[in-house]
């Protein structure tokens, strides 16, 4: 081996204007999740994809209603966490490697969603059905579908959490729509979408669906 065969080669570097672009719209995403009550006490964590080697994505333990763009980290999809990234940098990069098509992933700790993931963890899935707001989701074309959104225990580990929920997304279930989410739970949401602005659309639908479901059953109760 000579001296040059063991240089490694240099990082991506990615374009100016897609990482400003992709900055802005993660501060955006946690400011609008922040106005509705789903990221209370710094919980919460956004990424959007810049380029098919990186993405922008929050800093951990800060209150992601005052996110700044100095609050935003550019994180290598294949690398490990970079020094101060969201606790739950794992949960993000699994789903973008196996998932080139995803564009943003954003996460709430809403009261429904930490709810509904709780009550429901045995039954392993929230299905959703008779709404109309589910044809909000990509590839839902009618009340009538069947949604489902997999719930999985919580986990500090979010290593092996997002092993999990990769052997699981691995595993089409028949007959029901994959949503473009995850439950946590007792903990919260994970949303994605291809663009940031699908990936708000899915957010906003499946956490005003859960409070939907949860207040169906109190009005049935
Ligand atoms: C403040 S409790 C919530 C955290 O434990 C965690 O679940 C979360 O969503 C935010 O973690 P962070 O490391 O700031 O991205
Ligand atoms: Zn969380």
């Amino acid at each position: 081996m000579n001296a040059l065969s063991s240089v490694q080669p240099a990082p991506p570097v990615s374009d100016a204007s897609a990482v400003a672009t992709a900055v802005a719209a993660v501060v955006a995403a946690g400011r609008s999740a922040a106005l509705r009550g789903w990221v209370p006490a710094t919980s919460g964590n956004f990424s959007v994809r810049i380029d098919a080697e990186t993405v922008a994505l929050t800093r951990s333990g800060v209150d992601k209603g005052r996110l700044t763009p100095d609050d935003v980290l550019i994180q290598p999809v294949d690398a490990p966490p970079v020094a101060r990234a969201s606790a739950e940098t794992p949960l993000h990069l699994g789903l973008y490697r196996a998932r080139p098509e995803i564009g943003a992933i954003f996460h709430t700790h809403s009261p429904a969603a930490s709810v509904i993931g709780a009550g429901l963890l045995a039954e392993g899935a929230v299905r959703i059905s008779g709404w109309e707001l589910q044809k909000a989701l990509a590839s839902v074309r009618t009340h009538e579908a069947t949604v489902e959104v997999p719930i999985f225990a919580n986990d500090q580990d979010t290593a092996a959490l997002a092993e999990r929920i990769a052997e699981r997304q691995a595993q089409p279930v028949a007959g029901v729509v994959a949503a473009p989410g995850y439950l946590l739970a007792g903990h919260g949401l994970y949303a994605w979408g291809a663009t940031a602005a699908e990936a708000e659309r899915h957010l906003e639908a499946l956490e005003v669906l859960f409070a939907q479901i949860l207040a169906l059953k109190q009005f049935a109760a």
